[in-house]
């Protein structure tokens, strides 16, 4: 968070998000609900398709998912710098990682089956 200029105050915020994600996929199209202590949204796109996206700090993202090796892939670049950010989600035993690459930095965030 700290190299993607996300101040301290954010970031401990962002740290305690409560984060909930719910993936329901049909075909091609998926469509995520997100769930934290900062808002409610619906997000629905299709595999290859470019789609908007902001952040909960309001930081706003264009670009796409694709499987890939059964994992999806996602690259999306920042509309503020044109940097890109690169997702990964894959289910690993009965967890779902999520890590994201951003100016050479990887993080991770592992999310337990509710
Ligand atoms: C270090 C904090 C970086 C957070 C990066 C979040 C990247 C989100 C990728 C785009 C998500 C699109 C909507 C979705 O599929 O849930």
């Amino acid at each position: 968070m700290q190299t993607m200029g996300i101040n301290l105050i954010k970031r401990k915020l962002g740290a305690n998000d409560n984060l909930k994600i719910t993936i329901l996929q049909e075909g091609n199209k998926f469509t995520i609900t997100e769930s934290s202590n900062f808002r409610n949204i619906e997000i629905s796109f299709t595999l290859g398709v470019n789609f908007d996206y902001s952040l909960a700090d309001g930081t706003e993202l264009h670009g796409n998912w694709e499987l890939k090796d059964n994992k999806l892939v996602g690259t999306f670049t920042r509309k503020d710098n044109g940097k890109e950010l690169v997702a990964l989600r894959e289910i690993v035993g009965d967890e779902l990682v999520q890590t994201y690459t951003y100016e050479g930095v990887s993080a991770k965030r592992i999310f337990k089956k509710a």
